[in-house]
């Protein structure tokens, strides 16, 4: 298949990318790092979750950094919602998506959110339903579909099964999630492909962490069955509080390098991309993950 002439990145950096910090960032941090994205061109940003701030205390500004974001039009802004509660909260600060996420193994189900499998899909079932009352679109995470900290490892069976019970109950859009980043191109098709059985190619995204160094590959891997769809987080910030020692999401500024030298349009300005993750990291007081952005850094600054 030839590869896609578009690819859409959602930056997840605000969420993903910030969620495990130990550090305080400031509502009013977060707010400007979602306005740099946007001025870089993005056009779907995942801005924060509502989950319990005592399990996720980075992500308790939830909707404060709502409230602070100075919406564009053309820009979806999406946010996590594991349960009614979260949702309910999530409402009224008006998301363009909202994402509920679920694991392909038991193990993981557990420790991120507190229930098993089945338990998670009971839950979601009613905030699909008002998501979709409310006219909401509603995005799927599928964790640990290429491995698991706890379980080890995970098969395109255990992924398959899942992502029909996140059909079953309405989820839109289905997101093959590699936590922990141990994939590599051929499982990564093989997850995919168990998606794409379900979910159109425009409904699969690739998730992928870069702890292992696969995830450019695996992207590429994805690009050559059509999927494109992907969330990265600019200057490769992040990990999952539940998947220890697992890095940050793949850079966006490296995977914007790696398309713009495909010849595939994503629409975002990778200067001004290298910029925003700039900011970020001067907020946390270190160099980007990004080697692209280091890079470029390098470069700016003779
Ligand atoms: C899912 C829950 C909330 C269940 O939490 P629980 O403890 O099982 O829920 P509960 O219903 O028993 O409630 C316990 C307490 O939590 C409160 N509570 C209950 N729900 C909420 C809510 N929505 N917002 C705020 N508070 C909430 C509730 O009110 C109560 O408060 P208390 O009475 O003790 O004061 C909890 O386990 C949790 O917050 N876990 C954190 C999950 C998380 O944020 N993980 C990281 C994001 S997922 C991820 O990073 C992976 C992804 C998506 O990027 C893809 C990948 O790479 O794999």
């Amino acid at each position: 298949m030839a590869l896609p002439t578009h690819v859409t990145l959602v930056d997840v950096g605000p969420r993903d990318g910030l969620q495990n910090e130990k550090q305080p960032v400031s509502t009013a941090h977060k707010a400007q790092l979602v306005a740099l994205l946007q001025e870089a061109g993005l056009k779907e940003i995942e801005v924060t979750s509502f989950v319990s701030p005592k399990w996720v205390p980075q992500m308790a500004d939830n909707a404060d950094v709502m409230a602070a974001i100075a919406r564009r039009p053309g820009v979806r802004y999406s946010v996590l919602t594991p349960n009614m509660k979260g949702f309910e909260a999530a409402l009224p600060t008006q998301p363009d998506e909202i994402v509920v996420f679920a694991a392909a193994s038991e193990a993981f189900s557990q420790k991120n959110i507190n229930c098993s499998i089945a338990e998670s899909i009971e839950r979601f079932a009613p905030v699909v339903a008002a998501a979709h009352e409310a006219g909401i679109k509603v995005r799927g995470a599928l964790s640990c579909a290429l491995g698991c900290p706890y379980q080890g490892e995970v098969s395109a069976d255990e992924v398959e099964r899942v992502v029909q019970l996140m059909k079953s109950i309405g989820v839109d859009h289905m997101g093959v999630a590699d936590t922990i980043g141990v994939g590599t191109p051929r499982k990564v098709q093989a997850a995919m492909e168990r998606a794409l059985k379900h979910y159109p190619l425009v409904e699969v995204s690739g998730h992928f962490h870069d702890t292992y160094g696969q995830a450019l590959s695996n992207i590429y891997a994805c690009l050559e069955l059509g999927v494109h769809t992907f969330d990265a987080s600019v200057a490769g910030l992040g990990g999952c509080p539940y998947a220890k020692g697992a890095t940050g999401n793949v850079a966006t500024e490296d995977v914007v390098f790696m398309l713009n030298g495909l010849g595939i349009d994503t629409g975002i300005d990778l200067d001004r991309l290298v910029d925003a993750g700039a900011f970020i990291s001067g907020v946390l007081e270190r160099a980007p993950v990004s080697r692209v952005a280091r890079a470029i850094l390098a470069k700016r600054a003779g």
